[in-house]
């Protein structure tokens, strides 16, 4: 039963050193489903942190959020495939063209080279962003209208899914299906604070929207009991799936 909450499970490694990382490895395998590595520890540590984490019988995520022209993304995309990740991303406000181009290159590349081919995901408009984050940068558009049409662009591209608040789940599954991957951050049990993400939920409140996995990093990393706190999290996933499965 456990395994199939964990399974929707990531947990945002961030963190600053190999041995820190390669602790929380040890610590929650087999309790989530991804370890997340971001830009904090893939900067400190580089690929040799995935090779780590795959080592240890982990799949990882890499949030490395490519944001360039087509060509430098695609390539990039390439590198990250070779290095046998999950599940990686890039920016949907980096555009149709390069999103395309990104799609194409790793559909080839995996092919050709015989890589299981990782879920690639868009991020729409951050966790962190309201409406007035939008206006600051000249997007006189809401939030609920933005998300869901940056879905829609990434789709078309033939990407498989995005990273988005579980607030927006229902909009994106209107506007792309039920097939479509929906990755939300922006996740807090009650015992946790909010810290910098504005537009939040509960794990229960994010399974039953419909998100496929949820990234969750301060609420387990900052806890007390870090594995008591995901035990937390993972019971609360589980009673939700339970309760969406019954109808
Ligand atoms: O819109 C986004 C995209 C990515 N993130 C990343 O998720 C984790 C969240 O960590 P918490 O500690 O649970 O807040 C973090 O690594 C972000 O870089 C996001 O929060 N929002």
């Amino acid at each position: 039963m456990k395994e199939n909450a964990s399974r929707h499970l990531a947990f945002a490694m961030d963190v600053d050193s190999f041995d820190e990382a390669e602790k929380w490895v040890k610590l929650l395998r087999g309790k989530v489903g991804l370890f997340k590595v971001g830009k904090q520890l893939f900067t400190r540590c580089g690929p040799d942190v995935v090779r780590m984490i795959r080592a240890e019988g982990g799949e990882v995520f890499l949030d490395l959020k490519y944001h360039d022209i087509p060509n430098t993304v695609a390539k990039a995309a390439v590198e990250a495939c070779r290095l046998g990740v999950r599940m990686f991303n890039v920016h949907a406000l980096g555009g149709g063209e390069m999103m395309r181009a990104t799609s194409t290159a790793v559909r080839e590349v995996c092919e050709r080279e015989g890589i299981e081919r990782p879920v690639v995901l868009a991020v729409t408009i951050l966790t962190s962003s309201t409406d007035e984050t939008l206006r600051q940068i000249g997007i006189d558009r809401p939030v609920t209208e933005m998300v869901p049409r940056l879905a829609a662009l990434a789709r078309d591209a033939g990407l498989d899914g995005v990273v988005a608040s579980p607030r927006e789940v229902g909009l994106i599954r209107s506007a792309c299906g039920p097939e479509f991957r929906i990755v939300t951050p922006g996740v807090r049990p009650a015992f946790a604070a909010a810290n910098d993400q504005k537009r939040v939920t509960t794990p229960a409140e994010a399974i039953r929207a419909g998100a496929d996995y949820l990234v969750v990093g301060r609420p387990i990393s900052a806890a007390d009991d870090p594995v008591d706190a995901a035990a937390r999290i993972l019971a609360e996933i589980e009673e939700a799936l339970s309760s969406s499965a019954d109808g």
